[in-house]
């Protein structure tokens, strides 16, 4: 450990994410943990966090007291709850810190409050961390770009574990926004979300999304273009939560010392 450590602080410690967070902050050059906070009345409260995290104990215990950690860390990781990670937001503005936000399913409202909160915090959020994603985002636009709506309908699938909320999944919806900005239309006013019964023929220039769900699959996108006679496929398979886990830590890093403001993980990887 040295003193130029960044303090971290894990929310949602107890959770799938929470704790790949522990052990993957626990093994990196860099970075501290400093606190683990997890939900009010969880039985997780007081316990080790290295402990949750399959690590033995590592002198962390999990507390529900986000402001009192905030206030003495540099940064936080959160991969919560729409509701809890606009509440983190505006605590991590008020103590000036970092926040890595991962949570995905939250409404336009929830938008807006993260958005105000980054008037103070260093905001850095995505629907997925991971470098190849991010990359796959980039291909996305260039493909939608190149290949016209008159000839090629855009198509993306995704698949999740058993236990995921939210639907379509935050990376669906990042490479549909891609694609919707390398055709140059509004995401909002051509998606297709669901499709069942008699739909009639497909509208041209939509952008469809298709969910799946069961096992413990850790998150499977494909971005589908379908031409005459021809389809191209650009996919990403993540088989191991640490590389969400790297991607959220490496834009913890990247926010310190930055000015106030809302980033997402293209500023992190240069990509944008
Ligand atoms: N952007 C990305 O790269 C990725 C994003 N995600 C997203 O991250 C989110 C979490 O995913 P996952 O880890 O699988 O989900 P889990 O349900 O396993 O974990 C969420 C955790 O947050 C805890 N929590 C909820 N409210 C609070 C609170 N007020 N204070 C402290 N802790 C709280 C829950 O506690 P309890 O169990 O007690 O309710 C739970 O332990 C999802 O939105 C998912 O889509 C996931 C992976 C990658
Ligand atoms: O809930 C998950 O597990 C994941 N959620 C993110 C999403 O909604 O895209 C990222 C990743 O695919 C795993």
């Amino acid at each position: 450990m040295s003193e130029t450590d960044m303090k971290l602080v894990v929310v949602g410690a107890a959770g799938r994410m929470g704790q790949t967070l522990i052990r993957i902050v626990h093994e990196m050059d860099g970075v501290r943990l400093h606190a683990a906070i997890g939900r009010p009345g969880s039985p997780v409260i007081g316990r080790d966090a290295g402990e949750i995290a399959g690590l033995g104990p590592i002198g962390v215990p999990v507390t529900d007291k986000p402001l009192e950690a905030f206030l003495d860390a540099e940064g936080v990781l959160d991969f919560t709850s729409p509701a809890t990670s606009v509440e983190f937001a505006a605590l991590a503005a008020q103590a000036r810190i970092v926040h890595v936000i991962g949570t995905t399913g939250c409404s336009a409202d929830d938008d807006a409050k993260i958005l105000a909160a980054a008037r103070h915090a260093r905001i850095i959020r995505s629907g997925n961390m991971s470098l190849g994603v991010n990359l796959l985002g980039v291909l996305t636009e260039k493909a939608a770009r190149a290949l016209p709506a008159a000839g090629w309908d855009i198509e993306i699938l995704e698949m999740h574990h058993k236990h995921k909320v939210d639907a379509p999944s935050g990376t669906a919806l990042l490479l549909g926004e891609a694609a919707a900005k390398g055709r140059g239309i509004s995401l909002a006013q051509h998606s297709v979300r669901v499709r069942d019964g008699h739909t009639g023929a497909r509208s041209r220039g939509t952008i469809g999304f298709a969910t799946l769900r069961g096992g413990s699959v850790v998150g499977e996108h494909s971005v589908i273009l379908a031409g005459e006679g021809e389809m191209v496929t650009l996919s990403h398979s993540a088989t191991d939560r640490s590389i969400f886990a790297r991607g959220a830590i490496a834009a913890a890093l990247w926010g310190r010392g930055r000015k106030p403001g809302f980033y997402t993980m293209l500023d992190v990887l240069g990509l944008n």
